[in-house]
């Protein structure tokens, strides 16, 4: 089944149990800070693990110490579904073991 657009106030209490996430426009988002380039890389390979496991992917940015993930679902018109927010919930469960804040 498609994922549904999820209302203003279900992403509103949905961004409250992630904090660091942040609507941004159509999207969520959320900027890591890493210790190192090679760190950051690391996690950007966790998550695009995570993502093909999901068929659900981000625009994941590498800077030089930071990952950046802006996301949406465009098989729901590019509103914010609950996929979104399951990826979300799974990169933060992993980023704190990449030294991730
Ligand atoms: C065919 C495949 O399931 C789709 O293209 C998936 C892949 N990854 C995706 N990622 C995102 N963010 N939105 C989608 O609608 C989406 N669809």
């Amino acid at each position: 089944m498609a994922a549904e657009p999820l209302s203003q106030k279900e992403i509103e209490d949905r961004l409250r149990e992630l904090p660091g996430w942040s609507l941004d426009g159509d999207r969520i988002a959320r900027t890591y800070r890493l210790g190192t380039h090679f760190a950051a890389t690391g996690l950007v390979v966790h998550v695009a693990g995570i993502q093909e496991e999901l068929d659900h992917h981000s625009d994941l940015t590498l800077g030089y110490n930071t990952v950046a993930l802006t996301v949406n679902t465009h098989s729901a018109g590019g509103a914010v579904t609950a996929l979104d927010f399951e990826l979300a919930r799974r990169v933060e469960d992993i980023a704190p073991g990449h030294g991730a804040s």
